[in-house]
């Protein structure tokens, strides 16, 4: 695993958007994995700066987003659908048929996450996938747990999330309590991870991904395992490594 250690915000999301635009040039065939929050919104809006200097194009990327709310329509500015849209899809040349996501929309959580994780396999998986990491050691919607669960499924939120997310909604009620998620082996079939981690209320989870025992209890612990990751964290977010 690398690990670079960089100032601040900005510059967490200047490298991850250089190590992204990277895959988009060399590797158009493997889809790229994409995630939502405030963690990459920032890669997100130098790779829309670069595509309007004419420096990356996006007609031939395919990608799969790693989460979404479930009963959450399109529309819905807090969809994760809505996230990408205004992030990044709304602003670059790619496809909308290359772009996929959970279908929030849809009620039946067994066929959605079979069909979701069907799509991935049946596609040639993903060859980078990025992630943020959640205050209680999530990555995509994994909350800690007893076990590991391999595949997309249907997760009910910790209060610890509904409470971190509730920020971008106008009440904590509001927030959806489940969620379609990529599973734990979803993504370590990935070829490269990419995490990024920003902040003080990260610090906690980020060490104990590092440096603490692989258990199902901090999700993010299992990319130890995994033979490719990339981590960038700025200086609060590895204050108590
Ligand atoms: O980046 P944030 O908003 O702190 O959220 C942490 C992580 O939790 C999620 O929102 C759950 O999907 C990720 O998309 C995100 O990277």
């Amino acid at each position: 695993m690398r690990v670079y250690r960089v100032k601040d915000y900005d510059e967490m999301s200047k490298k991850a958007a250089t190590i992204l635009a990277a895959q988009i040039v060399s590797g158009p065939e493997k889809a790229l994995g994409l995630a939502t929050g405030s963690t990459p919104a920032g890669a997100y809006r130098y790779l829309c700066k670069w595509y309007q200097e004419g420096i990356l194009d996006f007609s031939e990327i395919r990608t799969m987003n790693l989460d979404e709310y479930r009963g959450i329509s399109r529309e819905d500015s807090q969809s994760y659908y809505y996230f990408m849209k205004e992030n990044l899809f709304g602003h670059v040349n790619i496809k909308e048929e290359n772009t996929f996501i959970p279908d929030g929309e849809r009620e039946d959580a067994d066929a959605v996450c079979r069909e979701y994780e069907a799509l991935i396999q049946s596609t040639g998986g993903v060859g980078l996938q990025l992630l943020g990491l959640g205050r209680n050691g999530h990555i995509g919607f994994n909350e800690p747990s007893d076990s590991f669960i391999k595949e997309c499924h249907c997760v009910s939120l910790a209060l610890s999330t509904i409470e971190a997310n509730k920020r971008f909604f106008e009440n904590a009620e509001d927030v959806p309590r489940q969620a379609y998620t990529m599973g734990i082996g979803t993504i370590m079939s990935a070829e490269k991870i990419l995490l990024l981690a920003s902040g003080e209320e990260k610090a906690d989870a980020l060490s104990r991904m590092l440096g603490g025992p692989i258990t199902p209890r901090v999700p993010a612990s299992i990319l130890q395992l995994h033979r490719d990751v990339t981590v960038i964290a700025d200086e609060a977010a590895l204050s108590k490594i």
